[in-house]
């Protein structure tokens, strides 16, 4: 397999007598969706922040595109190209879908600009945004106010603000809790168009999204990595039948 993007080694965290990961090992190839599944409490959202860096570890190793970026503060791996959306990201209702967007991109190209006029940067912003919101199928909703925009949308909104910060890895975190069946639908096909551009670690409940879309499933119960391996395999894993998918999902 091509060096990962992402290499979690022994990775630990605990609160008080509580122990949320439990020396979790895994990572993530170049152009992989990689999805992490788990009952309830399992400890998914926390190893998310961890690997973002909102949360240190306690123990155990990040790498990420070659560097060792356990005791990098989260602002600097968002730099690199460690992106989360969902469940953060903050949308200006107000604003419209494509000044949203324009947004992260002047936040990510600091002051690359700084030679052109007013207009010409602009239009250069504009020009970036509106290619992002072409990826996740929004352009033609482009001058709608953010809060206008509907549940599907904003999550799609969101994830053209994470894509217009050109990441390295995408962090998602449940992108279709709270979307209707359409809506959910809509999202696992944008999702799919991004297969192979982009590596993806993908924390979902939705079992027909991540056995659809997953290169490789990783289940995590009670902080630990009980199976890893192609969704097929996952699904006939005893551990995994016995604790988890249950005999109706499997
Ligand atoms: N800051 C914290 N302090 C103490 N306990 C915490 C903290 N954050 C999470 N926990 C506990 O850690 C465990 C794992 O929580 P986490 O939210 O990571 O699980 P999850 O797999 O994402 O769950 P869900 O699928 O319900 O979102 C839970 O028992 C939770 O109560």
């Amino acid at each position: 397999m091509a060096e990962p993007i992402l290499g979690l080694s022994g990775v630990s965290k605990r609160f008080g007598a509580l122990v949320v990961s439990d020396d979790v090992s895994l990572t993530v190839a170049p152009g992989e969706l990689h999805a992490l599944i788990g009952p309830n409490g399992a400890g998914k959202t926390t190893l998310i922040h961890q690997i973002a860096g909102s949360l240190a570890s306690d123990a155990g190793r990040i790498g990420f595109c070659g560097r060792d970026i356990t005791a990098l503060p989260m602002h600097e791996r968002a730099r690199l190209g460690l992106a989360r959306s969902f469940q953060i990201t903050s949308v200006v209702p107000g604003f419209s879908a494509l000044e949203n967007v324009a947004l992260a991109v002047q936040a990510r190209s600091g002051s690359s600009f700084r030679f052109f006029g007013n207009a010409a940067r602009e239009a250069a912003l504009n020009a970036q945004a509106l290619e992002a919101l072409e990826t996740v199928a929004l352009a033609a909703r482009a001058d709608v106010p953010a809060g206008l925009l509907s549940h599907g949308e904003k999550r799609a909104l969101e994830l053209a603000i994470a894509l217009a910060m050109r990441p390295k890895l995408l962090l998602l975190d449940e992108p279709m809790a709270g979307t209707g069946r359409e809506e959910s639908l809509k999202l696992v096909a944008l999702l799919a168009s991004l297969k192979g551009r982009y590596a993806i670690l993908l924390v979902e409940h939705d079992m027909h999204a991540v056995f659809s879309l997953a290169d490789r499933i990783s289940v995590l119960i009670y902080g630990r990595i009980v199976a890893s391996g192609a969704p097929d395999a996952v699904r006939a894993d005893p551990t995994v039948r016995a604790a988890y998918l249950g005999e109706e999902a499997a």
